[in-house]
């Protein structure tokens, strides 16, 4: 589904932060993404998203060679992938239904035939006390919980999260993976950023360990 062939990444004029990565995201894979603070997991995660372009290499999304896509290209293939940033991107004048919901709204979905599939999804991830409340007034980690029912509720070909169990205690992270895993089971690859041991312990699942700029992959 998306492919890296020998691709590096440089900022400016800096040294290559990522360097000969070669891996491939398939269908319906779920892998973890971990390697030590600053290793490079937060840019890969940009790359795959296509908001950061590699300076060497091949990125090959959908059958797509990245470096051909235009910016109208763009949305459509955004619109695929569920992602879930650090800092959350909640917008502030939205309440906690209004963010989760936008992503059906901008393709146009009807909220009659959503609205109580939004709700749920709300409730699933502990939300339901929150629902009317904008970004402002929740804690981090409920923020971190709204980022991540917004980037489920279309069910995106690929998701991709970065540190989605950061902000929140052991329990809800094993209840946030069991999502997850579920959102894998019916169709989406997932990819999950983390430097968190005790997670990735629950599942046998693919690693791809960044060291030094390099990937290496245990299936
Ligand atoms: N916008 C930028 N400009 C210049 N250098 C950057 C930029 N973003 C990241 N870097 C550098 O690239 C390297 C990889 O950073 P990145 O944030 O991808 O790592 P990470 O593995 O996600 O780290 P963490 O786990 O701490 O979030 C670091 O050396 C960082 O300083």
């Amino acid at each position: 589904m998306i492919r890296f062939e020998n691709v590096g990444l440089r900022y400016d004029m800096g040294p290559e932060v990522l360097r000969d990565l070669t891996f491939e995201i398939g269908r319906q894979s779920f892998q973890f993404l971990t390697g030590p603070s600053g290793a490079g997991k937060t840019s890969l995660l940009r790359m795959l998203f296509l908001a950061l372009r590699p300076t060497r290499g091949l990125v090959t999304i959908m059958g797509r060679d990245a470096s051909t896509l235009t910016r109208e290209d763009l949305p459509p293939i955004r619109r695929r992938i569920g992602v879930v940033f650090q800092d959350f991107r909640l917008l502030d004048h939205m309440t906690t239904y209004e963010n989760v919901a936008l992503p059906l709204r901008v393709r146009g979905r009807a909220e009659d035939s959503y609205r109580q599939d939004v709700v749920d999804l709300i409730r699933w991830v502990g939300l339901g006390e929150r629902l009317n409340a904008p970004p402002a007034v929740l804690s981090g980690g409920e923020k971190q919980r709204a980022a991540i029912a917004r980037a489920l509720i279309d069910q995106p070909d690929i998701l991709l999260a970065d540190e989605p169990t950061g902000n929140v205690d052991p329990p809800l992270a094993r209840r946030l993976l069991r999502l997850f895993m579920e959102l894998n089971r019916t169709g989406t690859a997932v990819v999950i950023a983390t430097h968190d041991l005790g997670l990735m312990e629950q599942v046998e699942a693919r690693r791809l360990v960044l060291s030094e700029g390099r990937l290496e992959i245990y299936d």
